[in-house]
């Protein structure tokens, strides 16, 4: 297709912070789409700076003049109109995003972990300077979610986000159910293929996950939620026990990031609910049919009832694109005048702690198989106000050896109840252990 050239169009300078990645995924785009995207921003966008740690390293797969490479970040943000930030981490991506913003320049951000940690100090920052902060690449990859939320959702009242928001996790969950490949040996390949974080321990701890479920759910319900108010649980203490506990329910591990709005008996919001855990989910349900690497994020909302965004949550290309989504919407409005949307906060709900978050729990315990065994689990279900949904006893062995597995389903009830169950059953006598618990989400 023939792009018309006008090269009469005004230019507009773009500072591209870190080439790992992202970055040099992001810097081939703009090399070699630059006449598409001048095309569709109005404007030239002149790569002006690559700032990295070792400049003089060759890079002979970013197809650009190697005399862009800088070590000196501080000066190149100073004087671009667009500054795209894909180094990670805290510091020093906070101080340049601040300072490119107070010298005048937009910025797109991949970096939820310091969205997740210091968020408002940024929106606050770019209204200040009028302006734009855009970072549809910081959750969930190549997919158009933070878009959704900030703007085709904001009209109606998101009630829960539920989501496979972390590739690297899903990627290692779903080959432990697939293949039963062990745990150390699919993180090396999901670093190999660039989907793991520069250290894997935010992904496989819940960290990435965490900090994408704080941004989704500030976006939904228009309050500040930081990673740190988020409840995390990583899948390092997933067991292939779990795995097949589950396969037996014909269900899968997945870690989930759930936001929930509450609300109180006249139904008023009254808070919000924001976990990243594993948790076992039917087959039957879409979430479980998200193989591989990729990332899916249901949204329930009251006008528009549930919609889900599927698609790749990680890697190169996969991001870069949702990065040039980004670096085209600030650079139209550059030349438009004006900017995209501001933090929303207003709701300013409590984000409140786990133990009120209505769950369900998967439990698998090894009994004595005799007379009133059953009658004193239920008992402390009972005492506990938990309600058994469904309970499943098989003998082990071959019948002589009187013991027996126990696998209890639980309806919703608070966390804390059902953790303080677990926590009664391990020290009941009629139970020798408490094998496994998990949380079972989806219908
Ligand atoms: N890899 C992925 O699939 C995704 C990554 N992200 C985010 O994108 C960002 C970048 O991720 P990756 O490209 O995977 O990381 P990476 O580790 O591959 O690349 C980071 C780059 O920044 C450079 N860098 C670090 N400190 C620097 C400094 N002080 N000055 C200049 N350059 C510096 C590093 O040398 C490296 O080239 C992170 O915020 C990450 O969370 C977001 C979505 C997906
Ligand atoms: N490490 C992350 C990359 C994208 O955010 C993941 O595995 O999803
Ligand atoms: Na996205």
């Amino acid at each position: 297709m023939a792009v018309p050239v006008r090269p009469a169009e005004p230019a507009l300078k773009v500072a591209l912070l870190g080439c790992g990645v992202v970055g040099s995924a992001v810097a081939t785009m703009l090399v070699t789409n630059a006449d598409d995207l001048a095309a569709r921003v109005g404007a030239r966008l002149d790569l002006i700076g690559i700032a990295v740690r070792r400049p003089e390293r060759a890079r002979p797969d970013v197809p650009v003049d190697p005399s862009l490479f800088t070590a000196d970040a501080d000066t190149l943000v100073r004087s671009a109109d667009v500054v795209i930030e894909v180094i990670g981490g805290i510091d020093p991506a906070r101080g340049l995003i601040l300072t490119a913003m107070k010298h005048g320049a937009s910025v797109v951000t991949a970096n939820k972990a310091l969205l997740g940690e210091d968020g408002p100090t940024l929106y606050a920052a770019a209204a200040d300077a009028g302006v734009d902060l855009y970072y549809e690449a910081a959750v969930a990859g190549a997919i158009p979610i933070v878009r959704p939320m900030r703007e085709s959702l904001v009209g109606d009242d998101v009630q829960r986000v539920l989501g496979i928001v972390n590739g690297t996790t899903n990627f290692v969950l779903d080959k432990m159910d697939s293949s039963g490949a062990g745990f150390a040996e699919t993180v090396e390949q999901a670093q190999a293929l660039g989907y793991a974080e520069a250290d894997p321990t935010a992904d496989v701890e819940g960290f990435d996950a965490a900090a994408k479920a704080a941004i989704l759910a500030s976006l939904a319900f228009h309050t500040r939620v930081s990673s740190a108010q988020v409840h995390r649980e990583g899948i390092t203490e997933v067991t292939a026990a779990d795995v097949q506990a589950a396969r037996e329910m014909d269900a899968v591990v997945k870690l989930l990031a759930i936001c929930e709005l509450l609300r109180d008996e006249s139904g008023v919001p009254s808070g919000v609910s924001v976990r990243v855990h594993p948790a076992m989910i039917k087959r039957s349900h879409p979430l479980a049919s998200v193989h591989d690497a990729y990332n899916a994020v249901f949204v329930e909302a009251r006008a528009a009832g549930e919609l889900m965004f599927y698609g790749r949550g990680a890697g190169g290309d996969p991001t870069s694109s949702a990065v040039l989504g980004d670096v085209v919407a600030v650079a139209r409005h550059r030349l438009a005048g004006g900017h995209g949307p501001v933090e929303s906060a207003y709701a300013d709900l409590p984000v409140v702690a786990m133990g009120e978050a209505m769950t369900r729990y998967h439990i698998s315990l090894a009994v004595a198989d005799r007379p009133g065994v059953l009658a004193s689990v239920a008992s402390v279900f009972a005492d506990h106000g938990v309600s058994i949904e469904t309970v499943r006893q098989r003998v082990l062995g071959d019948g002589e050896s009187s013991r027996a597995e126990l696998v209890v389903v639980t309806h919703r009830a608070p966390d804390a109840s059902l953790s303080a169950t677990v926590a009664a059953l391990t020290g009941l006598d009629t139970v020798d252990k408490v094998v496994s618990w998990m949380r079972v989400e989806g219908a």
